[in-house]
């Protein structure tokens, strides 16, 4: 068993905290144990049952009462606070064995996923202290269920999969909330030529979308996880594929039972 991390990622509001919440129940009930910890120093509350906060060193009230900063440059000053005293996270993480799943939930400032290079440096250190880390990019269902919306959600993604280099795994939250029909018409786009494109009555921007989409297309990056938080299966799944991601539990040793000896073997 490795050291393995998920990394939940995505726009303010998506649904991170809520997934994360809604994972940690799911694994308790299954006899799975997993550790949530919060990464965003401008949280203002979560639902979870929190291993470590990145408030107990610093917090987007803190730095804006001291520095008299607005709350975006806060947010970008505690990330950078972070990466300055690292070693405070490598202590964190390090409280927990190897066969204790942890996963980090992100801020949403959405700068930190495509041109800062804030997250990619952390991600480094995490990669150099031995983990297995997968992305979870979470996307809103309410935001993509029209062409010109599904274009920038899955260009967001692409960003911060190209920003973080990691296995990368894009889900789509409040499915609860889209009509089932629009969700599979979303849920079904095999590549994104077969989205349509003519947004607009000039057929040069149309020419344009094509080929933004051609490019989405290039990374594979049109194939989104559905996520109802209140069904299981759902979460489940979208476990399931980080936990693949990952490799999780592969060098796992079977047991398995000894009817002639009446004990336990490995295999
Ligand atoms: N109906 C529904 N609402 C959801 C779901 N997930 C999140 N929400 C709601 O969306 C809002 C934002 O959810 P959060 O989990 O706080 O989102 P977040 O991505 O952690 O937000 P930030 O931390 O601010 O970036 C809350 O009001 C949630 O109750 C969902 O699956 N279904
Ligand atoms: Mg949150």
């Amino acid at each position: 068993m490795g050291k393995c991390v998920q990394l939940i990622c995505g726009p303010a509001g998506s649904g991170k905290s809520t997934y994360v919440s809604a994972l940690q129940e799911h694994c308790a009930n299954g006899g799975r144990r997993i550790h949530v910890a919060n990464l965003d120093p401008g949280a203002d509350h979560f639902n979870y049952e929190v291993a470590f906060d990145i408030r107990d060193l610093v917090s987007v009230e803190d730095v804006m009462e001291e520095l008299e900063y607005g709350p975006n440059g806060a947010n970008i000053y505690c990330h950078e606070y972070l990466l300055e005293n690292i070693d405070w996270l490598k202590d964190q993480m390090e409280q927990y064995d190897e066969d204790e799943y942890l996963v980090l939930d992100c801020a949403g400032q959405i700068e930190l996923y495509t041109h800062l290079d804030i997250m990619r440096r952390f991600v480094n250190d995490l990669k150099l202290w031995g983990y297995q880390v997968v992305a979870l990019f979470i996307v809103d269902a309410t935001f993509v269920t029209d062409p010109a919306k599904f274009i920038s959600g899955s260009l967001l993604s692409l960003s911060c999969m190209l920003q973080l280099e990691l296995p990368h795994l894009n889900v789509l939250s409040k499915c609860d909330l889209v009509d089932e029909k629009e969700l599979n018409a979303i849920l079904d786009i095999q590549n994104a030529s077969s989205v349509s494109l003519d947004l607009s009555s000039n057929p040069k921007l149309n020419r344009l979308t094509r080929s933004i989409m051609d490019l989405i297309d290039d990374f594979s990056q049109v194939s989104f996880l559905p996520l109802n938080v209140r069904d299981e299966d759902s979460i489940a799944l979208i476990l399931a594929h980080a936990d693949h991601a990952v490799q999780w539990g592969e060098n796992e040793e079977v047991h398995v039972k000894d009817d002639e000896g009446g004990g336990e073997g490995e295999v």
